[in-house]
């Protein structure tokens, strides 16, 4: 099913200013598509809005081409999985799991299904527990399991893997985008982490201060940011902006780490610092008193001058 929000607006109940200003949206069918801010920006208010938890103050929100505007909730066909995970504390997570499967398959299917899952994200041992015996995470998990088996037409995402720690995040958001692409289920994303956006995103709307301000591919975004916020918030090391000057043009310029070359060009500066990354190194290095980060092979000498050579950078007036 797709969503589609046209001039949609919340100002809430004793606020000035609108937490969503007039956002207009197309997601596709099928489509994973993440919405990436930084705090306040307004995302979870936008998807409290599309999941009919929030009423909007103007603008209309379809879903399949339907007005959905005026219906509750529960008439959306909408998964949720928001910060809070919302699991009935007297019900064991076994229990949690089956009571959205048991009208439509039976116990014993509703069980098998559970179980499954369960495995797949590592909370099969917790399946007698009740969710205050759980950590943050592990209920978190379940939550996930929850929306996962309610095989909805739409999934509406709030930070799902907020609290879990770097290796079971990758392997949980790998296994959201697997059962998304599977069962082509529309799909939209909160999150704060731009590297987990790049990772999962089909297209990315970047929003600050209630409005989108650039919506493309990871890839466009990340090649061809339309301003200085979206440079700085997206990629890493996000782009670094400094003046033209250094290069003897008007305006400011951003580069991205990987398209500086050292070793060779006309401009010099100096190493102030390196970081170990893995596959490669970050050096960050002073030239005419900004620091850039630049992706070097070896490990430069902190305090060495280098020639530095710009392969690519992007102009903003
Ligand atoms: N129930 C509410 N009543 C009044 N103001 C609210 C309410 N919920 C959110 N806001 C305000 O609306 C704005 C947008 O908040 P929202 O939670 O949508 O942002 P967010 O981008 O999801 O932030 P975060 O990443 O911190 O969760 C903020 O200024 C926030 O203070």
């Amino acid at each position: 099913m797709s969503v589609e929000l046209q001039d949609v607006k919340k100002i809430y109940r004793g606020s000035k200013t609108p937490a969503v200003d007039g956002i207009t949206l197309k997601v596709e069918k099928g489509e994973f598509f993440v919405i990436l801010g930084p705090s306040g920006s307004g995302k979870t208010t936008l998807l409290r809005l599309i999941s009919g938890l929030e009423r909007p103050n103007g603008g209309k929100i379809k879903i399949d081409g339907e007005e959905v505007s005026e219906l509750p909730p529960s008439k959306r066909n909408i998964g949720m999985v928001f910060q809070n995970y919302a699991l009935y504390p007297h019900k064991t997570v076994l229990e949690n799991l089956i009571m959205p499967l048991e009208g439509s398959l039976g116990k014993k299917d509703a069980i098998s299904e559970a179980e499954e899952i369960s495995k797949k994200l590592g909370i099969y041992e917790y399946l007698g527990k009740y969710p205050s015996e759980l950590s943050g995470g592990q209920q978190q998990r379940v939550a996930l399991a929850r929306a996962i088996l309610k095989r909805p037409k739409v999934f509406l995402m709030d930070e799902p893997l907020s609290n879990l720690d770097a290796p079971l995040r990758v392997s949980a958001r790998k296994l959201i985008k697997d059962i998304q692409r599977e069962n082509g289920i529309t799909t939209i994303y909160v999150t704060h982490d731009h590297v987990e956006a790049m990772a999962i995103a089909d297209r990315v709307a970047i929003m600050n201060n209630g409005r989108i301000i650039q919506v493309g591919t990871p890839e466009e975004v990340y090649n061809d940011p339309v301003d200085e916020f979206v440079a700085t918030f997206f990629g890493n090391p996000p782009m670094k902006i400094i003046s033209g000057r250094v290069l003897g043009l008007e305006g400011k310029i951003g580069i991205r780490a990987e398209d500086i070359e050292i070793g060779d060009g006309e401009l010099v500066g100096k190493v102030t610092d390196v970081e170990f990354w893995g596959d490669r190194y970050l050096a960050y290095v002073n030239l005419n008193g900004d620091v850039i980060p630049v992706f070097v092979s070896y490990r430069p000498k902190v305090g060495s001058e280098v020639k530095i050579k710009l392969r690519r950078y992007k102009r903003f007036l």
